[in-house]
């Protein structure tokens, strides 16, 4: 058997060092200091649960994008967790099923994919969000919505851009107004997926009745006026939907882009009437994604709830919340009273441990010079 070289970490698995891995946990920490002024309590699921338990609760976790274990305790198959609102739904149902409802909890922790994404390479990523359990009501989707964006903000992202869906709409139209086949569903979806109206069209007259959704794409306002038009011509169907998106959008800053792609349902699949896409300049994919869903309780009925979840990996990648505090070194026999006062300013302090210690080889801008800092 070859030996694996000590550096060398599983695909998808890497190391964060400084000083990304404190950019990280203090981008988590604010994200959830934020929710957490907004009533948002956290809970700490574990890393892996049994396969069947993780999987039951939303109806799209699909067995073959967890990795798996074979649990030498218990002989169950295990998996990691490959999203952090399937566990808090799981608690809600279970151990929290009797808490007074809305119920607010906030999570943050690593999640393993099976699959890297086609954007990324990672199969762990850092994953972080709020969850409002008990109703799925456009009052519940205003309140996840713009703490989403204020967590984001509190945490210095700028250049946010939020994408609304109605991730179940295909499914609702076709079992209403625009009746679609069982097989035909599926490729209206794709080709709507690929906006290729070409495609789409090819299909027959009643695949062609969704063309209208493929125009009503892009900035918010225009989108939204192509949607009511459509809605028009089914006979209002989606009117409630559109009225929906509206009272949402009402409240987000105009420091906020905002888009509309009706149909997009990459990353929806278990969202229900409403889902959301954020964005940041300058980075390529999502870093946060929510919308409405439903958690399977114990006695089979179904609990509403709206949430999101961040994965700023990609903003921590690109430098993000890096900015290093100043480090100052302290020679031996230095005043430990004064050294506490400077790091109560803001100093990190680096005490030398023996003779001859160099503080600019520690990366200190200063080294403590008697009662105060003094620069290399
Ligand atoms: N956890 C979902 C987003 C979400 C949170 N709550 C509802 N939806 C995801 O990462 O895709």
């Amino acid at each position: 058997m070859t030996t694996i070289p000590p550096g060398l970490l599983p695909e998808g698995l890497s190391d964060r060092l400084p000083p990304q891995a404190e950019a990280s946990a203090r981008l988590v920490r604010r994200v959830l200091d934020t929710v957490a002024t907004h009533g948002y309590e956290r809970v700490m699921p574990p890393l892996a649960e049994f396969e069947d338990t993780l999987t039951q609760r939303l109806t799209s976790m699909r067995a073959q994008d967890l990795v798996r274990v074979v649990d030498p305790v218990s002989q169950r198959t295990l998996a990691f967790r490959p999203d952090m609102t399937a566990q808090v739904g799981r608690i809600a149902a279970t151990r929290l099923a009797a808490a007074p409802r809305p119920l607010r909890l906030s999570y943050a922790g690593p999640v393993i994919r099976q699959k890297a994404s086609q954007l990324r390479p990672e199969r762990e990523k850092m994953q972080l969000g709020a969850e409002l359990i008990g109703s799925d009501s456009v009052p519940a989707a205003v309140e996840i919505v713009n703490i989403a964006i204020e967590a984001l903000q509190a945490a210095g992202v700028t250049g946010i851009t939020i994408d609304f869906t109605l991730p179940d709409l295909v499914d609702m139209l076709a079992a209403g107004p625009l009746p679609l086949g069982g097989a035909q569903v599926e490729a209206v979806r794709a080709e709507l997926d690929a906006k290729d109206a070409g495609a789409l069209a090819a299909h027959g007259p009643a695949a062609a009745a969704y063309l209208p959704l493929i125009e009503a794409t892009g900035p918010f306002h225009a989108a939204m006026e192509r949607l009511e038009a459509f809605s028009a011509r089914v006979g209002g169907a989606i009117d409630s939907r559109i009225a929906g998106l509206r009272a949402i959008a009402k409240p987000i800053g105009w420091d906020i882009t905002l888009t509309l792609d009706p149909t997009e349902r990459h990353g929806f699949e278990f969202q229900t009437w409403f889902g959301f896409s954020i964005f940041a300049e300058g980075f390529v994919g999502e870093i946060g994604r929510g919308g409405s869903y439903a958690i399977a309780r114990a006695d089979g009925a179904d609990e509403p709830a709206m949430g999101f979840s961040l994965y700023p990996d990609p903003l921590i990648d690109a430098g993000f919340g890096g900015d290093s505090p100043k480090r100052l070194f302290l020679p031996l026999g230095h005043d430990p009273a004064r050294a506490a006062e400077l790091r109560g300013e803001g100093w990190h302090t680096i005490a030398a441990l023996s003779e001859g210690e160099d503080g600019s080889a520690q990366r200190c801008s200063h080294w403590l010079d008697g009662a105060g800092p003094r620069a290399y």
